[in-house]
């Protein structure tokens, strides 16, 4: 097989234009790194239109990005040590990271010299080497020694074996695969269950709100962004907003949702309106992923005491409590005192308190319109009726269900589904999918024969 990273290290050569001594101090990362990147050329795109490295990278600062990636390697992506001299330069109080294909002790002193504060080690140029892991040390340990971090990056599972020995202040995942170019977006947050107490940076890519979102939820220190930025500035704030609105939503529910939804691509099975332990209980056996409480006027209303006697005894799956704004302190309550996971809210509540004491909560919009339709991380979209919020057995309309899917980030829908009609709703790939009456006997007591046939329909549609 072609080796890239074999070619770009046999044609490296070292520039002779960087400095001899160091003219600024050494800043350290902080605590979340938001870095962006400057290169103008590569393997996989070619070289970069109209791309000014200073213009670029004030736009990056301005948006909030706190630490550069220079890309100094000039065959491969036409990068120069001038590059990051220039930037450090101009921006002195900026993280900057020189990103190349470093093996030597010069490399090292070089970066020093120019102005790097944190180095890339790629862990796939040593992995194979004879005294592959002794020679990574020297150069992190000498690195370190001038005061600099290492940002080893890794791309599999042995990589992270053989990077764990470095002892490493810093990881970067990379998810793209160095030889195939290719993306691998699950790798990372595969790779990172295996981490503890190391600071590990995402990278490489990110192309929207939703991805840099799901980084944060997962609680990764930090992003890469190279190509999908260079390609296309609107990106910047919204990856960067993406990235702290996930890392202040770290939370059971929405680590579930994206690890199944994101993730696995695996469907989600919300089964509400339950009130007693034995349905619940059956219903869970039978594959809901989600169990739903309704708190508001409901004839299946449950009350505190029924949650504290029931959601307790519940513990590997998601329990949602249905509210109206009546209810917002008792749910906050029962959050508390880890009653339940997430609360789905109906009609007009007050959004701020929740965000304020930060309990996970998502939206149920009845929908009567397209124009309802709002992107969003997550909203469940039900069947409009009069004079109720929902378990009315009223379906959405296939012209509803398909704006939906066109317009919002995920597929989570409820209204009127049965063990009838799911082949029909599954045809839309929902990603999550939301019933209550159309399981019972009668209100509030589900019908065991309908669960069990509901559920033979779900499982027959994945195989
Ligand atoms: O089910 C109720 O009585 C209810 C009351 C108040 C707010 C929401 C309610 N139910 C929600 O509606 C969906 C769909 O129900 P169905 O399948 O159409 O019966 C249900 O899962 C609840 O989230």
């Amino acid at each position: 097989m072609y080796d890239i990273l074999k070619e770009i290290i046999d044609k490296r050569q070292i520039e002779n234009v960087y400095p001899q001594k160091r003219t600024v101090p050494v800043l350290k990362p902080k605590n979340n790194l938001v870095i962006m990147e400057i290169k103008k050329s590569s393997p996989s795109k070619g070289k970069i239109k109209n791309f000014n490295i200073l213009e670029q990278t004030n736009l990056y600062i301005e948006n909030g990005v706190n630490c550069i990636s220079v890309l100094t390697e000039k065959n491969f992506f036409g990068g120069s040590l001038n590059d990051l001299i220039k930037i450090k330069n101009k921006y002195p109080n900026i993280l900057v990271l020189r990103k190349d294909f470093l093996t030597s002790k010069k490399d090292i002193e070089i970066s020093y010299n120019v102005g790097a504060d944190i180095i890339l080690l790629i862990t796939s140029l040593f992995i194979k080497e004879k005294n592959g892991l002794k020679k990574m040390k020297e150069l992190k340990d000498y690195a370190e020694k001038l005061g600099m971090t290492c940002l080893i990056e890794i791309h599999s599972k042995k990589e992270l074996n053989f990077a764990l020995k470095l002892e490493p202040k810093l990881l970067g995942i990379n998810s793209r695969d160095l030889n195939t170019f290719k993306i691998k977006k699950e790798l990372p947050f595969e790779l990172k269950k295996y981490i503890k107490k190391i600071k590990v940076i995402y990278e490489s890519g990110i192309n929207n709100y939703l991805d840099s979102f799901s980084i944060g939820v997962f609680g990764f220190n930090g992003i890469l962004c190279g190509t999908s930025v260079i390609e296309n500035k609107k990106r910047i704030p919204e990856i960067i907003k993406g990235f702290n609105d996930g890392k202040n939503n770290q939370n059971k529910f929405y680590k579930y949702m994206f690890n199944k939804i994101y993730l696995k691509k695996e469907l989600v099975v919300k089964v509400c309106g339950l009130t007693n332990l034995k349905d619940t209980e059956f219903v869970i056996k039978k594959g809901a992923n989600i169990v739903g409480f309704i708190m508001a006027k409901s004839l299946r209303q449950v009350n505190y005491e029924f949650l504290k006697n029931t959601a307790l005894k519940i513990k590997n799956n998601m329990r949602a409590l249905v509210i109206t704004k009546e209810y917002l302190d008792q749910a906050i309550k029962a959050y508390n005192e880890n009653l339940i996971d997430v609360v789905q809210v109906h009609g007009e509540f007050n959004e701020n308190k929740l965000k304020k004491i930060k309990i996970p909560y998502y939206k149920a919009v009845n929908l009567k319109d397209k124009l309802q339709i709002k992107k969003s991380i997550f909203t469940l979209y039900d069947a409009f009726s009069e004079n109720t919020y929902g378990g009315t057995g009223k379906t959405l309309s296939n012209e509803l269900i398909k704006a939906i899917k066109e317009k919002e980030s995920f597929l989570a829908i409820a209204g009127g589904i049965n063990e009838k009609n799911i082949q029909k709703i599954l045809k839309y790939t929902p990603n999550m999918i939301d019933l209550s009456s159309g399981l019972e006997k009668v209100p509030g007591k589900k019908d065991k024969e309908k669960v069990e046939k509901f559920f033979y329909e779900v499982k027959k549609w994945k195989k």
